[in-house]
């Protein structure tokens, strides 16, 4: 794929994606976040990359979203579908979901949808084991201290050092430089073939074939990518058992694999490797412990002891200088004996030595008498150095299986996790539906014969996920346009909250996501243009733009949805009447969509030169001073305002109290009230 054919991709971030490991794959997967650990490219960028990919994957020309207030909707849509979700991977994949006008790319992400709505494994649990998911990661730079390469051979050192960066490579001259090595490293693999036969003490493998197996002989690479990601990859597994999602691999056999490996990347739970590690470590503190065994010993016995000596033989181990040492083993060697094999006892148990070690550990307290009792250290160094080979060896051996057994998981474990991540995103998409009682909606591709028009939208029990009341308060909304229609209304009767409604509808069917409604009907869209209502009337460099505005919509504007909010406030009463009212026309005779909210609406109508449909927001009634509003528009109604109600209220009440209630002055008069309701009719 030629990165740089993305929209909004240039040179550099070109560059930038090509260090990712397969950054087609990224980009077709929506998989923000491995996009966004490209060098330099942040999140929101790199949400911003994926839908240029999937708008070039889907020819769709972009900029649906044509004014602010429609790009508010979609952002707050957004946000309340990411609000829904658990990981941040799934609150930026969410990001890639855009309305879109094309066909492909609106049943793509509906297909995707309708599985997501078909979800049934949404619980506590599922959600508890998601917190720990997220995408993984290449380990660092990892060094192996222990082991060494040696080569004779220049080229081969350049080789080793490219092939296997883990390891320390080392030229040497010949077999005594091996020998040198060895006594550095717990192992040293020698590279050369002319070293085969060659002994020499300590762990040295002669290993040409190893540049062709680095997995053979850096394991830690192998067991570094899962170490580095084990708690992602351990509620990945959690995810997939509590959802009963369909596992990429054989779940026990990673979690069994994963068990065995400590954070550190060193292999857990072999209790020979623990064992050794542990002799390894406490080796001094066991020696000095059996010291002290011993010598307490001793003391004890030596304070017990009443030793007689005869004055000639006092005087022969005077004579000869003998120190006290002689005494001991003279008198007390039966003591001595079991000081010293108290020590050696305690050695061997405290480090759990095996046989072989204990062998090695006894001649750590020689039976020649000395007091105080010590250990030959040179003795510990070499039980020292055996225990460490052993254990470097196990280490090793441990590492090669368990690297053996994970290594052809990896590609399962990494799509395990995205399977975990991507259900995230599912379950906010059915949360979402599900919260706010969504049905998939029907998209209808527009009419292209003049005689059948094309349907805008039809909306059956909406209620806009815009309103901050909760959903059992919202009452049920029906309408439906197809042209150009306006909206009358009773203030506060919702007709604002009716556009966001079909806004909403609108952009929610174009990502191609279930929408909050019984039952719904679209025409597929090229944009929107929603236009919020202007707060005071607008100074005439604002009004000529706003005017301009709809004249480039007056253009084209055959595939637009354009939803207005009471456009009279861009300036004075009259003049807008005959503003919109070309508008309409304009629009009207290109086949956009459109619905206009006026106060105006009969005026408008008046003035427009075709038969303009104004549909209303009925208020059915005052009751105790609040309108009481039937939210759906009455189609071809123009709604009575919000005074003529009030007017005609006050008419009712004075017709039916002739007196009034404070202290009989004279009852208002119903004439003035019907002479007021006259002129609205
Ligand atoms: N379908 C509905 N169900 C319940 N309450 C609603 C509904 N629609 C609107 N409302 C309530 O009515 C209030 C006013 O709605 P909205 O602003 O849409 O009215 P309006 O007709 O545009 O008012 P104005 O003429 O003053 O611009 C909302 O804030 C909301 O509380």
């Amino acid at each position: 794929m030629d990165l740089e054919s993305i929209p909004g991709v240039g040179e550099k971030t070109a560059r930038a994606l090509e260090t990712l490991d397969d950054p087609e794959r990224a980009l077709q997967r929506g998989d923000v976040a491995t996009v966004a650990s490209a060098p330099g490219i942040s999140q929101g960028r790199a949400a911003r990359i994926v839908r240029g990919a999937i708008r070039r994957q889907h020819d769709d020309p972009g900029g649906f979203l044509a004014t602010d207030r429609a790009r508010d909707v979609y952002r707050e849509l957004l946000a309340l579908l990411k609000a829904r979700t658990v990981t941040d991977y799934a609150a930026q994949r969410l990001e890639t979901i855009y309305p879109s006008p094309s066909p492909s790319r609106i049943e793509d992400v509906q297909a995707f949808a309708r599985r997501a709505i078909d979800r049934e494994c949404d619980s506590a649990a599922v959600r508890t084991a998601l917190e720990d998911v997220e995408s993984l990661r290449t380990p660092g730079d990892v060094r192996v201290r222990e082991r060494c390469l040696a080569t004779t051979d220049a080229e081969r050192y350049s080789s080793a050092r490219e092939a296997i960066p883990e390891l320390s490579v080392e030229i040497v001259e010949d077999a005594q430089g091996l020998a040198e090595l060895a006594r550095g490293y717990s192992t040293v693999i020698a590279l050369d073939e002319s070293f085969a036969g060659v002994t020499i003490d300590g762990d040295v493998q002669v290993r040409p074939d190893a540049l062709e197996n680095p997995a053979d002989v850096v394991p830690e690479r192998s067991l570094a990518f899962y170490a580095r990601n084990r708690t992602r990859l351990q509620a990945a597994i959690e995810v997939h058992r509590e959802a009963g999602l369909e596992p990429a691999c054989d779940l026990d056999a990673l979690e069994d694999g994963l068990s065995r490996l400590e954070a550190d990347g060193t292999v857990a739970g072999d209790d020979e490797l623990d064992r050794l590690t542990v002799a390894v470590d406490d080796l001094d503190a066991a020696a000095s412990a059996a010291e002290s065994v011993a010598n307490d010993r001793l003391r004890e016995a030596i304070q017990a002891q009443d030793v007689t000596i005869e004055g000639s033989d006092l005087l022969s181990l005077v004579e000869r200088g003998a120190g006290v040492d002689s005494l001991l083993s003279r008198e007390l060697a039966d003591e001595y004996a079991a000081a010293v094999e108290s020590a050696r006892e305690h050695l061997i148990d405290a480090l759990e030595l095996d046989p072989g070690e204990a062998e090695i550990a006894r001649r750590a307290f020689g039976d020649e008498p000395t007091f105080p009792v010590e250990r030959d250290e040179d003795v510990i160094s070499r039980l020292r150095k055996d225990l460490t080979a052993t254990k470097e060896r196990r280490a090793g051996r441990l590492k090669r299986e368990l690297a053996a057994d994970l290594a052809d998981q990896r590609e399962d474990a990494r799509r395990l996790v995205r399977d975990a991540l991507e259900l995230d995103v599912e379950l906010a998409i059915a949360r979402f539906a599900n919260e706010f009682e969504c049905t998939m909606p029907t998209v209808r591709e527009p009419s292209t014969t003049d005689d059948e028009p094309s349907v805008g939208f039809a909306i059956d029990g909406g209620r806009s996920p815009l309103l901050e009341e909760p959903l059992k308060e919202i009452d049920p909304v029906d309408y439906e346009v197809s042209g150009v229609a306006l909206l009358s209304g009773v203030n506060s009767g919702g007709k604002t909250s009716t556009l966001d409604l079909v806004a909403s509808v609108v952009v929610l069917t174009h990502m191609g996501l279930p929408v909050p409604a019984e039952d719904v009907e679209v025409r597929r869209f090229d944009d929107l243009h929603y236009h919020a209502k202007t707060q005071g009337t607008l100074d005439a460099g604002a009004f000529e733009s706003t005017v301009r505005e709809f004249a480039d919509l007056a253009q084209g504007g055959e595939g637009s949805l354009v939803l207005v909010d009471e456009l009279e406030s861009i300036t004075e009463p009259g003049a807008s009447a005959k503003i919109i009212a070309g508008i309409l026309e304009a629009l009207s005779e290109n086949g956009a969509t459109g619905v206009f909210v006026s106060h105006l609406a009969g005026e408008i109508r008046e003035m427009a030169d075709y038969d303009v449909t104004v549909d209303g927001i009925e208020a059915v009634g005052l009751v105790d001073g609040e309108l009481e509003v039937n939210r759906s528009p009455v189609k071809d109604h123009l709604a009575r305002s919000t005074p003529e109600l009030i007017v005609e209220k006050l008419a009712e009440e004075a017709a039916e109290e002739p007196v009034a209630a404070n202290g009989g002055s004279p009852a208002e008069s119903p004439v003035f009230y019907d002479r007021l309701l006259e002129k609205f009719n």
